[in-house]
Order: structure tokens, then sequence, then C-alpha cells
């Protein structure tokens, strides 16, 4: 999955440089660095930050989203680096996906989308599965509109971390940041080491020349 920080997933592990290294050097390079790595006692170096590893969860929650146009995530983190929600842009649980409008165009309210999506933020926050999330950072793919920086504020978190600020010209993200501003709720940009990250699942499998049979075929009695 390719972790697009703008964009669309495809599916690899580790950023957009390890894999095109890997395209270009063909498989017995490969072989040989996963050797030298493995006589190594040295750490890996390109592990993801904190920072990056948290917006990219955002961005992977955001891919559950139905939203045809925008795709958004949020992640909710504990003070020491603890995951207690996850949310992105969706309908209200009950309301079938493919009964209420995606568009966004029509001259009627009642058939737009934005009457009825829940934002990934309000989702993040009532997804929790803590007791509660004071004193947490929130970590966004999109600055949060008016209506989600009062429930950030009023649910306790005390920072927001967002990847783009695109529609800062908008009246709701105004207000949202007088909001957090009064309130005392810190929010920042995050530039991404990366701006693609792939996850690749075969990876896993990479140094092995041969797969055995599948567990179900060994006898484990
Ligand atoms: N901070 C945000 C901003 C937007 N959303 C959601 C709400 C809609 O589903 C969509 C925006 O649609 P667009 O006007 O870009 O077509 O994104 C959110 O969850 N959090």
């Amino acid at each position: 999955m390719e972790l697009n920080m703008n964009d669309e997933p495809e599916v690899q592990i580790g950023t957009v440089n390890d894999n095109l290294k890997l395209c270009n050097t063909g498989m017995d390079n490969h072989h040989t660095k996963n050797k030298e790595m493995e006589s190594s006692n040295e750490k890996r170096k390109n592990y993801l930050s904190w920072d990056d590893f948290f917006m990219a969860t955002a961005f992977l929650a955001a891919q559950r989203s139905k939203d045809p146009v925008t795709q958004v995530g949020a992640c909710i983190v504990t003070l020491d680096k603890k995951i207690v929600g996850t949310g992105y842009n969706g309908m209200p649980i009950g309301c079938n996906d493919d009964d209420f409008p995606w568009g966004k165009n029509n001259p009627s309210t009642l058939d737009n989308k934005y009457t009825y999506v829940c934002h990934a933020e309000m989702n993040a926050v009532l997804n929790k599965n803590s007791m509660d999330v004071k004193n947490c950072s929130m970590y966004v793919a999109l600055f949060p509109c008016n209506e989600c920086a009062k429930i950030i504020i009023q649910s306790g978190i005390k920072e927001v971390v967002y990847l783009s600020d695109k529609y800062s010209f908008k009246p709701q993200m105004i207000a949202a940041k007088r909001m957090f501003n009064a309130s005392g709720v810190k929010f920042r940009q995050h530039i991404p080491s990366n701006q693609r990250l792939v996850l690749d699942f075969s990876k896993i499998n990479s140094n092995m020349t041969q797969m055995p049979n599948t567990p179900e075929k060994y006898d484990c009695k």
C-alpha cells in the first residue's frame, strides 16, 4: 500500500526510496544487501519518526473513507505515544453509505454530503478506546473546521498536528484557529520526511527462496 501523504494508496515497506533502490538493483543485490544487514550490529537508520508514524496512521485510517473526493483521517495519541483513537470521514452509524449522498454541488442542502458526513476528527474522539483524551495530541490530514475544533477543545486534546491547511482562507478554519488560540490548544504543521510511504506486504517474505507449506498442511498435534 502506498500511503501518498496527499493522495490514493497502492500497496510496499519503507520509503519510496527503499523500493526504488530495490527495483533498480535487482534481486541479487537485494539478497547481498540483506546478508550484509544480517551480520551488522547496527540498528536500522530509516525507521519512521513518531510524527511520521502517527501522521501515516491518520492517512491509513483515511483509506476507510467512502468519500469519493476527499478522504481525511485522524489519529489521537497520548503523551506517552500510545494511539487511543482513530477516525475517518464517513456517514453516521446506521446511515447507509449507499443511501446518503456523496455529492457536494447539489442545490438542495439535503442532497449534499456536508449535511451528513461526520468528520474524521469527530469520529476519532468518539471512537477513543481510553477513558478520555485529555492532554493528547491529534494528528490529522487537514486542518480542523470550527465544529471539530469545538469537539477537540471540549475533549481536552492539547495539540493538533496537521499536514495540510489548504482551506485556511475559509471562515471555519479561521474560527477554529481563534478558538484554539483562546483555549490554549497548540497547533503545528507536520512536514513529512517522505512525500510517499509504501507498504509492501510481500517484503516480509523477501529473504525466502522457497516458501514452506501453509501451516494448515503441517500436523501440529
Ligand atoms: N478537517 C476535515 C476537513 C474535511 N473533512 C471531511 C468532510 C468531507 O467528507 C470532506 C470534505 O469534502 P470536500 O469539500 O473536500 O469535497 O472531508 C474532515 O473529515 N476533516
